[in-house]
């Protein structure tokens, strides 16, 4: 493939700030210059930690032909192509997707801060009750049938994401919703894909260690209204979050078409919602016709996650009462409000992925309604990421929990007591266990009849990341084996066997 193959989209884009210096065929992209091969692009890009710039030098040894590059960094080097642009960053996802070339007909996004794995499950869920191929991309990997490729990423780098989406096109993929991450969105990682519909869940507090502030951290979502997602195509935003009403300005003036979704406005409207112990009952209007709608999902929030998805699955040009009337069918997501085992008194134990503020707030708020005793948490906080979530994340224990247990989730580089302590400043009533292990134990040993056990911060993770190292954990498999491991006594006839979750 020629270089100017890949560059006929950009000149467009980017017609002026753009510098090309020839053309010269071109075997593959790449922004490391770990994986640069003989005919590769190099494009050398700013970090934290390194400027990609610095190894512009390893990349031509290793035979890069071309190089992207901020226009100081080009070298005295005239046996190379230079591109060269002030943000290479913005430049590179586009001639990804040329080089890669093909992505499946119908792309849907979700950001926000919390419920973008679970509004992307039940996209995808959705489309395939209706019979079409479909994929998600997000912190599960990439999920299609007979295709699970985790890539330990929400939103993977430009080349994973469209090497990804060439794959799926393999499979006869034509449906892939995308999870967006404010990293993914700030770092341009999916401004190569041809998205037409986009959903934004929420925003609450997170990453701000990242982002520096709030309304970075806004920006860098609304970027997928404003500068990602071609103009005309459909947004999809929670009625009842206030700040999604600034997204809902960015629609307008780029031209897209508005699905709300809410409780007490909303073009899709949720109108009434019971708990019972295994789900929920709603009632949706839209469009003028009502739906009644079985829910196999625990926790109010996840009717609004799954008629997000149905506003992502109209967005995205399908038949909307085939997808309400998909809703009954979907699934819980693992590690998303999972039930993981019951007590032998009965008590349910749930496992959950609530790792923000917001998130462990919500989660005990939706799992109160089951509860006829006693609510019990167990949870911490991830080491290097935001601090300042750590004591309102323990406030919120205190209040919404009768029984907290603080204990450690991917301390990382961190001191883990010391994370601990931090939390404990919201809650100093709370039980400290630093080992999670024993922590689940004491948590499940200590349920009684009626009582219900949150294990909440890891969801579907199967490690532990302490100092540098990660130790196979996973909370689903520790909560059975906490229920088997209770005094034969309590062993009754209620009780989950222990093992290991598929
Ligand atoms: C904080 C963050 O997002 N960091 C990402 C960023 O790393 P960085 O800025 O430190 O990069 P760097 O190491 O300074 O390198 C700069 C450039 O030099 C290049 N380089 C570097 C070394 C070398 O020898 N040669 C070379 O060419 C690198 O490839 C890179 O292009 O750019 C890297 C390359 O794309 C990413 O892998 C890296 O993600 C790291 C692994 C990460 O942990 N990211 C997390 C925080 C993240 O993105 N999470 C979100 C989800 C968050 C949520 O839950 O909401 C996600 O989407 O997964
Ligand atoms: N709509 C929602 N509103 C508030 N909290 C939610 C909502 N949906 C999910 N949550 C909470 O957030 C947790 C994470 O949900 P989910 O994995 O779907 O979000 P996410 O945005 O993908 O998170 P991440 O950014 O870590 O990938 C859930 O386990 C639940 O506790
Ligand atoms: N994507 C999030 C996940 C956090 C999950 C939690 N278990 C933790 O480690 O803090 C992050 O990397 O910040
Ligand atoms: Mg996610």
């Amino acid at each position: 493939m020629k270089l100017s193959d890949l560059l006929k989209d950009v000149k467009t884009r980017f017609a002026s700030g753009l510098a090309v210096t020839g053309d010269v065929e071109v075997a593959g992209i790449t922004a490391d210059s770990r994986k640069v091969e003989p005919g590769f692009v190099f494009v050398a890009l700013p970090g934290l930690t390194v400027n990609g710039a610095d190894f512009i030098g390893d990349a031509l040894t290793k035979g890069a032909v071309a190089v992207l590059c901020v226009p100081s960094a080009r070298l005295q080097d005239d046996g190379v192509v230079w591109i060269t642009h002030e943000v290479p960053g913005r430049v590179f996802p586009h001639m990804v997707a040329a080089y890669f070339q093909r992505q499946p007909e119908h792309l849907a996004a979700v950001t926000g801060t919390n419920g973008k794995t679970s509004v992307a499950s039940f996209t995808k869920q959705i489309w395939e009750h209706m019979g079409l191929k479909a994929a998600s991309v997000g912190t599960l990997g990439v999920v299609a049938p007979g295709h699970n490729d985790y890539t330990g990423m929400t939103t993977p780098d430009p080349v994973t994401l469209h090497k990804a989406m060439s794959d799926l096109c393999d499979l006869g993929i034509d449906h892939v919703v995308f999870e967006a991450s404010s990293h993914g969105l700030a770092q341009y990682r999916m401004d190569g894909l041809n998205i037409s519909a986009a959903a934004f869940t929420n925003l609450t507090r997170d990453h701000y260690d990242y982002h520096g502030s709030e309304e970075n951290y806004f920006y860098a979502k609304s970027r997928l209204f404003g500068e990602v997602m071609k103009p005309g195509s459909t947004a999809v935003l929670n009625a009842d979050c206030p700040i999604v009403r600034e997204v809902a300005d960015i629609c307008w003036a780029r031209g897209h078409k508005v699905i709300t979704v809410g409780r007490h406005d909303g073009d899709i409207r949720l109108l009434h919602q019971v708990s019972s112990p295994t789900g929920q009952e709603i009632t949706v209007s839209y469009e003028g016709r009502l739906y009644d709608i079985k829910l196999s999902l625990v926790g109010s929030f996840q009717a609004m996650n799954a008629l997000m998805a149905v506003g992502l699955v109209i967005g995205c040009g399908g038949d909307a009462d085939q997808a309400f009337n998909s809703l009954a069918y979907l699934k819980s997501v693992e590690g998303r409000m999972e039930q993981a085992g019951r007590h032998p008194s009965g008590a349910r134990i749930y496992v959950d992925y609530a790792h923000t503020p917001d998130a462990l707030e919500t989660a005990l708020e939706a799992l109160q309604p089951h509860v006829r005793g006693k609510l019990a948490v167990v949870f911490g906080c991830g080491g290097d990421r935001d601090t300042g979530k750590r004591e309102q994340m323990g406030r919120i224990a205190c209040e919404k929990a009768a029984r907290v247990y603080v204990t450690d989730d991917n301390p990382r580089s961190e001191e883990p007591a010391a994370i601990r302590a931090e939390i404990l400043k919201g809650c100093p009533g709370a039980t400290e266990v630093g080992d999670r292990a024993e922590a689940i134990r004491l948590a499940v040993a200590e349920l009684g009849e009626g009582d219900l056990l949150l294990v909440a911060g890891k969801g579907h993770e199967r490690g532990q990341e302490i100092a540098g190292k990660v130790y196979e954990f996973d909370d689903v498999s520790e909560v059975r084996s906490a229920i088997a491991g209770l005094p034969s006594e309590k062993q009754g006839r209620g009780a989950t066997p222990g093992g290991v979750r598929s």
